[in-house]
C-alpha cells in the first residue's frame, strides 16, 4: 500500500498534485530546481528519503526535461521500484525507456493527466499505462489524485506502457478539435452583431441544457466574462506537440483526422504575419483570370 511518493517537478501542476495528495493523506517529498518550492535540495535526497519500494511521480515538461529526469533516477532507483511518468510523453518514448529500466527491475507506468490548473480542487483525469501489478500499486495514489466519484469516470488503466500517453494524445488531439469549433462559433457570433447583439449572453446560455455544454465552454465563458472581446489578446497560438502526433498516427494507421488537422493547422495560421501560400492563389487568380490583386504595402 502506497502511502509516500516522491514528486519530481513542482510547477503549475505538480505543484497542486503535491497539495492534493496531501490533502488525502499521502506523504509527498518534492523535488523541483527551484529551492523555494522544493522539499529536498537534490533529486537523490528524494530517493534517498522514500521508503523501499519507492514511486517517484515525473511532472516535468515533455521532451528533454522528461528524458533527464527519468535518466538520472534510473541511477538511483533499484529493484522493486516504479517511476511513473506524468506529462505529456510520446507514447514511443515510454515503451523505450520501459524496457530500459525494466533491465535494472525497475517498473514504469505511463499516466496521462488532464485537468490543468483546476485539478486541484476538482481532481484529475488520468490515463494509464503499465502491468495490472504496477497499477495496483499505484491506485491508491490515482484515487487521490482522481475526481470524487465512481473510478471508471475519471480513470483508466488503458493498457500496457504506452496506453496512458496515447489516450491523452488523443484527448489533447479531440481538445485541439473542440476549442477549434467553439472559437468558430464564437467568431461567426461577433460577425454578425447587428443580428445578435449578445455574442458573450449567448455562450453563456448555451452552458445550461444545450448540447454544446461542456466544461470547455465553461471555459469560454469565463475568458469572454474577463475580456468580452478578447481584445487583450493576440491572435498567436501555441502548441506544444501532441496535436502533431495525433495526426502522425492517423496518417500511420489510415485514419481520417480532418477536424483535429484543421484545428492545428488553424495554430500554424495564427502564427504567420503573411501567408505565402494565399499570396500564391491571389497571384494564379490573377493569372488565369486578370482577377483583381491587393498590392502588398
Ligand atoms: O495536456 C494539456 C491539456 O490537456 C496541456 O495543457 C497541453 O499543453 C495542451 O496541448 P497544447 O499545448 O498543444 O495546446
Amino acid at each position: 500500500m502506497v502511502s509516500h511518493i516522491g514528486l519530481v517537478g513542482l510547477g503549475k501542476m505538480g505543484n497542486n498534485m503535491r497539495e492534493r495528495l496531501r490533502r488525502s493523506s499521502i506523504e509527498v517529498t518534492g523535488f523541483d530546481p527551484r529551492p523555494e518550492v522544493s522539499d529536498v535540495p537534490t533529486l537523490a535526497d528524494l530517493v534517498a528519503a522514500l521508503p523501499a519500494p519507492r514511486v517517484v511521480w515525473v511532472m516535468v515538461p515533455a521532451g528533454e526535461p522528461t528524458r533527464g529526469v527519468i535518466q538520472e533516477l534510473g541511477g538511483l532507483l533499484s529493484e522493486g521500484d516504479i517511476v511513473v511518468e506524468g506529462g505529456n510523453s510520446h507514447y514511443v518514448e515510454d515503451q523505450e525507456r520501459a524496457a530500459e529500466l525494466a533491465q535494472r527491475g525497475i517498473g514504469y507506468v505511463d499516466c496521462g493527466v488532464s485537468g490543468g490548473v483546476w485539478g486541484l480542487d476538482n481532481g484529475y483525469g488520468l490515463m494509464c499505462g503499465g502491468s495490472a501489478a504496477h497499477v495496483e500499486t499505484l491506485l491508491p495514489v490515482f484515487d487521490a489524485l482522481r475526481p470524487e466519484g465512481p473510478r471508471e469516470e475519471g480513470f483508466v488503466h488503458a493498457g500496457p506502457v504506452g496506453a496512458g500517453h496515447f489516450a491523452k494524445m488523443v484527448h489533447n488531439g479531440i481538445e485541439y478539435g473542440l476549442m477549434q469549433a467553439y472559437a468558430e462559433g464564437y467568431e461567426l457570433l461577433a460577425a454578425k452583431k447587428d443580428v445578435v447583439t449578445d455574442v458573450h449572453g449567448t455562450m453563456k446560455a448555451w452552458q445550461r441544457g444545450t448540447v454544446v455544454r461542456s466544461w470547455l465552454l465553461d471555459l469560454m465563458v469565463r475568458a469572454l466574462d474577463e475580456d468580452p472581446d478578447l481584445s487583450e489578446l493576440d491572435d498567436w497560438v501555441d502548441d506544444s506537440g501532441e496535436g502533431r502526433w495525433t495526426i502522425d498516427e492517423g496518417v500511420d494507421n489510415a485514419v481520417p483526422l480532418p477536424v483535429i488537422s484543421a484545428a492545428l493547422f488553424a495554430r500554424f495560421a495564427s502564427r504567420q504575419e503573411s501567408s505565402p501560400a494565399m499570396r500564391a492563389v491571389a497571384a494564379l487568380r490573377q493569372q488565369f483570370g486578370g482577377h483583381a490583386v491587393k498590392k502588398a504595402e
